[in-house]
């Protein structure tokens, strides 16, 4: 449950790094206690730069951030004893044991004895690593080490996690596992960040979400409030045959009650004002431009027309669009 303050305030950050590229254009969201963020963008968006500040790993120009109620900049020392990080190329020892890799961590932020023992065993009990603890790393499966990772950025009882892109590569049985202990962490008080590439994942995830584009925050606020923002419904069209894109946009541009209309393969897709009374209207357009309808799907707002509408793009075709 969230608690009175914000476990993260960020206000107008901004950072050009040395090249001339300029990352971040005013940056400003904040994340409620005890909640799960996430935040989102295609490649290039500022979150890799947002979250370094955050943790302390690179200065902004201006703005002002707060994390665990200490200032980024002022107070670095005590915003990193209360954040932990997993990263994506984690940090564990692979020759080394989980139990190991674990007390070395807790060793490496001063704790020790029985305290640290039961701290570790505590964890691995938590992650369902506990029959694995005394295998080495190396032999762990892909959800197993990512757990290891988690857990690792656990051990200091950090009050803000972040998480970069932690189902990425993990199976569907293993990202829900990971999924309910985020939740569980929030639950348990712990602020959890989230940057990922999932849209579904944030949806399912995060408590509020703020999306990135071009160094600025083009959406800040629930899953929820930012579809229901975007009123009316969704239809995908699937046509028999790949369309010309201006003759499906022409065929659809004097249709009342349609827009953000996308053209991919040969799906057409666009958001209604209401989809009983548009959708008749909208089929019979394509169809009289020559364009055959194979099947058509109604639905209510994603988290990706909600990109669409604030970045003027679909965020799929962004990710597409870069080589990672
Ligand atoms: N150290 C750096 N020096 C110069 N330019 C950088 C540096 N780090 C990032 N950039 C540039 O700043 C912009 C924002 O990058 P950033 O890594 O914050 O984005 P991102 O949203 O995290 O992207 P990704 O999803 O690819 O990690 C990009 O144009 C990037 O090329």
């Amino acid at each position: 449950m969230s608690g009175d303050n914000p476990a993260i305030e960020v206000s107008d950050l901004t950072k050009t790094y040395p090249n001339g590229v300029r990352a971040l254009d005013g940056v400003t969201f904040s994340v409620p206690s005890g909640t799960v963020f996430g935040l989102l963008g295609p490649n290039g968006a500022g979150k890799s730069t947002t979250i370094k500040i955050l943790t302390t790993l690179t200065r902004p120009d201006s703005g002002t951030a707060r994390v665990a109620g200490h200032d980024v900049l002022s107070d670095a020392a005590q915003v990193r004893r209360h954040i932990g990080c997993v990263a994506q190329n984690s940090g564990v020892d692979p020759a080394a044991t989980g139990r190991e890799n674990l007390v070395l961590q807790g060793q490496l932020y001063g704790l020790g004895g029985g305290a640290l023992r039961e701290r570790v065993d505590g964890l691995l009990e938590r992650f369902g690593l506990t029959d694995v603890a005394g295998r080495l790393v190396k032999t762990y499966s892909g959800g197993m080490r990512r757990k290891l990772d988690v857990a690792m950025g656990l051990v200091h009882e950090p009050r803000v996690l972040f998480l970069d892109e932690p189902t990425t590569g993990l199976d569907p049985e293993a990202r829900a596992e990971l999924w309910k202990e985020i939740v569980k962490m929030a639950a348990g008080g712990i602020t959890v960040v989230l940057t990922t590439h999932y849209l579904e994942e944030a949806d399912e995830l995060a408590d509020t979400l703020a999306i990135l584009d071009q160094g600025g925050v083009v959406a800040h606020g629930t899953p929820e409030n930012l579809k229901k923002a975007l009123h009316g419904d969704s239809v995908q069209v699937l046509l028999n045959e790949p369309p010309d894109e201006t003759v499906a946009r022409t065929a659809l541009a004097n249709v009342v009650g349609v827009h953000d209309i996308v053209v991919s393969g040969r799906e057409v897709g666009a958001r209604v004002d209401a989809g009983a009374d548009s959708a008749p209207a909208l089929l019979s357009a394509l169809e009289s431009a020559g364009l055959r309808v194979a099947s058509v799907t109604l639905s209510a707002p994603t988290l990706d027309e909600v990109y669409l509408r604030h970045a003027g793009r679909t965020f799929r075709s962004v990710q597409e669009g870069h080589i990672r």
